[in-house]
């Protein structure tokens, strides 16, 4: 490990002088998580962006970051997906998906996701102070997604136990192989139900593409539901907490905003960049040596590329720490970069800025309940979110 500083609930809580510190350091660290996995850590803008785009490193080998630890008949169904899959493979399945995630498709949900988001404004109205992700951010973009896959709302307790479990899987955590287990059950059994009686959602269109032909198997199909469930809830949430969290640390980005909800679009863009809800991108196989800042990563090892480090860079953004409206050229690389750029980033976009705009209006004095510095941030190298975001209402 480079610096005892990293991976401690102090890092957790704010990682950004550590990652500060290494990009200064040098362009490129080796690394081992809490989970025992040895890495090399990407800092820096330009190589973070070269390296999300770089053919020779391969997402096959990874086939995400828990799945060595799972046995093969769990491991099948949850890794045949677009994060563990190159070109060809991935163009395949890619397609299969990506119109349902266009910006014209996802701007038709417009109304509906405003509606999920007014019926949970309401029984706030009349609370002093809550848990903005319990009893908020969590549960639009978790509304969304079932509606859009076709996965019972009212399952959401037993897969959302699943899934923390298994993001957090890179901090060390417990558990993996009987969340993972449980979760390959769940979506084995909802899709011979769908099989069944067929309905006008996502998940049984993809069934009947897997029934009429070869264009996806089996594990496919439950490895897509699986990553689409997942990457669908576990990622907006924290943007949502992530952004409202900066945004009551900023007194008169708060007011503006308020007065002037048509800015609320580049805010969002600053709340990404500023505290990435995906803190560092899932990992890669380097296929042979590959140099990034004049430091080669030897072939077979494995890489992770910090996208929030990168988009803290201040080679590539001037004042990086500062919350600015008026940024030009925000290329930030909070949903990725290359082939597996965010496929949900529209929804996501979209999803946030309805959030953004409800709340404000909902309750203009919101505001931290607790100083920023006790606000406990999550442990894993994967998702950057709140535990909790306590704040008063009214
Ligand atoms: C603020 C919210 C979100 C953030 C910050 C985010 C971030 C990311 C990032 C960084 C990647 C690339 C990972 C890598 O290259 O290793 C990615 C890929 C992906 N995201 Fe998102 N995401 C968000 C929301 C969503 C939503 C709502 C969906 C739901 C449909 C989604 C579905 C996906 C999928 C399917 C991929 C894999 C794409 C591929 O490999 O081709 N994401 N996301």
């Amino acid at each position: 490990m480079t610096s005892p500083t990293l991976f401690t609930q102090e890092f957790w809580n704010d990682p950004h002088p550590v990652y500060a510190a290494l990009r200064q350091e040098a362009p490129v660290h080796p690394v081992t998580l809490p989970n025992g996995m040895e890495i090399w850590l990407v800092t820096r803008y330009t190589d973070c962006k070269a390296a999300l785009a770089d053919p020779r490193l391969s997402k096959r080998q990874g086939a995400g970051d828990n799945a060595r630890t799972l046995a093969s008949p769990v491991r099948s169904p949850l890794t045949h997906h677009l994060l563990a899959a190159d070109p060809p493979d991935h163009t395949r399945l890619r397609k299969l998906v990506s119109k349902v995630f266009t910006a014209r498709r996802v701007e038709e949900l417009r109304p509906r996701i405003g509606e999920l988001s007014a019926a949970l404004i309401e029984p706030l109205r009349g609370k002093d102070g809550a848990d903005l992700i319990e009893e908020y951010a969590v549960h639009l973009p978790i509304q969304v997604i079932c509606e859009l896959l076709g996965v019972p709302i009212e399952d959401q307790a037993d897969f959302r136990h699943w899934t923390s479990v298994m993001v957090s899987a890179s901090a060390g955590g417990p558990g993996v192989p009987e969340a993972a287990a449980a979760f390959v059950g769940y979506l084995l059994g909802l899709i011979e139900r769908k099989r069944a009686t067929p309905s006008g959602d996502l998940l049984s269109a993809l069934i009947a593409t897997r029934d009429e032909g070869d264009r996806l198997s089996e594990d496919e199909l439950t490895s897509m539901a699986f990553l689409l469930l997942l990457a669908g809830h576990e990622t907006t949430v924290n943007l949502i907490g992530n952004g409202m969290y900066t945004l009551m640390t900023l007194p008169d980005a708060h007011r503006r905003l308020r007065e002037d909800p048509s800015l609320i679009p580049a805010a969002v863009e600053e709340f990404l960049r500023l505290e990435s809800p995906v803190e560092t991108a899932t990992s890669r196989t380097a296929m042979e040596p590959v140099t990034y800042g004049g430091v080669t990563i030897p072939a077979g090892a494995m890489v992770a590329v910090s996208l929030l480090s990168a988009d803290r860079d201040a080679e590539r953004f001037p004042s990086p720490g500062e919350f600015d409206l008026n940024r030009p050229d925000n290329q930030h690389l909070a949903f990725g970069f290359g082939v597996h750029y965010c496929l949900g980033a529209p929804l996501a976009r979209l999803e946030a800025q309805i959030a953004f705009t409800d709340l404000l209006a909902a309750f203009p004095n919101i505001r931290l309940a607790v100083p920023p510095a006790d606000v406990m941030w999550r442990p894993g190298t994967l998702i950057r979110g709140t535990v909790a975001l306590p704040v008063l209402l009214q």
